[in-house]
């Protein structure tokens, strides 16, 4: 997956899904789909039953693809913003959202830097200035609510009209509505402030993920017979409602381990950072340093501040048997 912010170090021609696409969500998902199934329908099978690109054995370094590489286009900062001056977090960080994007067959992320001049830009200007001559864009695909150009004047209907002029044709994905309401980032951040991980699960179409490598801590959890695996997350995650969670952990050996994780500051030991601890069911050995995933399948109750540490060892042997429960109906 080729990632840049740089204009001159795009690789081109493409076939773009253009908007911000925190999360990859379902309807994220939807928006990628057109390009995906561009850039692989023109894959031809050979007499051997292998696939080509159809161009010919010419050798060298044809593009994998005759209509251009599939590429999601986004903008950095985020264009609210770069308005408000608040910084925003994340569903998918970076590297998280490269990530799913390779999984899902896209091969470039180019994220556009959204500073005065672009925001100063009519809709004609930015597509022929970015759309035509940076990208050199053979297709592009956006959700039915896309926005672009100065003061957001421009929409889906206004990027179909302007990219005619210069035959480049556009798909402009419907809403994808769950029982009437639209499948966002906004909603699934407010399931996942509510605890309520299936909805947020459910509207993502996998599970809500938090990637760090684990770090040392005050090495107090093994005292209590819970080691946990401290995860330093970066910073500009989102993080759902503070309290104790069913994971499934990623990173250790060939499959995922059930683990049970709280994210809170740990009011029980005076702890003054909020942190996001795992501790794996069963299981022993060294982690730190290692580079985790943990999936989030439940949430099981709200961090407390208990009076003793027996208390809190007590309860936190009553997370390991309600996590268990929930991991094996997975
Ligand atoms: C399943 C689980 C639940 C926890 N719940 C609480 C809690 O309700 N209140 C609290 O103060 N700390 C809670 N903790 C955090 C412990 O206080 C923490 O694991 C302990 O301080 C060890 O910290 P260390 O990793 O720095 O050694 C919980 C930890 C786990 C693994
Ligand atoms: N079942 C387990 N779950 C999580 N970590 C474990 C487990 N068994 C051993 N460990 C190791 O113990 C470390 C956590 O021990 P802990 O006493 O809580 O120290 P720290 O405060 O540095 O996290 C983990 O980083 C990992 O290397």
């Amino acid at each position: 997956m080729w990632i840049t912010s740089s204009p001159d170090l795009i690789q081109t021609p493409t076939v773009i899904a253009l908007g911000n696409f925190d999360g990859i969500h379902r309807g994220h998902r939807r928006v990628i789909e057109p390009i995906l199934e561009l850039t692989a329908s023109r894959l031809v099978p050979t007499a051997r039953g292998e696939l080509s690109s159809g161009m010919g054995a010419s050798g060298g370094s044809a593009p994998a693809t005759p209509t251009g590489i599939p590429t999601v286009v986004t903008f950095h900062p985020h264009p609210q913003e770069f308005f408000t001056g608040q910084r925003r977090l994340l569903l998918t960080p970076v590297p998280e959202k490269a990530e799913y994007l390779k999984n899902l067959g896209i091969r470039q992320l180019v994220r556009l830097r959204f500073d005065a001049d672009i925001a100063q830009m009519s809709p004609q200007g930015f597509f022929e200035t970015i759309v035509v001559q940076q990208l050199q864009a053979q297709h592009i695909s956006v959700g039915q609510d896309f926005c672009f150009g100065k003061k957001r004047a421009g929409n889906a209907t206004v990027l179909k009209a302007i990219a005619a002029q210069h035959n480049i044709p556009v798909t402009i994905v419907p809403l994808y509505l769950e029982n009437d309401e639209r499948i966002s980032s906004s909603a699934i951040r407010h399931a996942l402030l509510e605890g309520d991980i299936p909805r947020a699960n459910c509207l993502l179409g996998r599970p809500y993920a938090l990637c760090g490598k684990v770090m040392q801590g005050e090495q107090l959890g093994r005292t209590i017979g819970f080691p946990t695996a401290n995860l330093a997350l970066p910073p500009e995650k989102f993080l759902p409602r503070q309290g104790v969670y069913a994971t499934w952990v990623y990173g250790v050996g060939d499959r995922p381990l059930p683990g049970v994780m709280n994210l809170g500051i740990r009011p029980t030991v005076d702890g003054q950072q909020q942190r996001a601890e795992v501790h794996l069911l069963d299981w022993s050995g060294d982690l730190y340093d290692k580079p985790l995933t943990l999936h989030l399948v439940a949430f099981l109750r709200p961090e407390q501040k208990f009076a003793s540490l027996d208390e809190l060892k007590s309860q936190i042997q009553q997370d390991c048997t309600q996590a268990y429960q929930h991991l094996q109906t997975q």
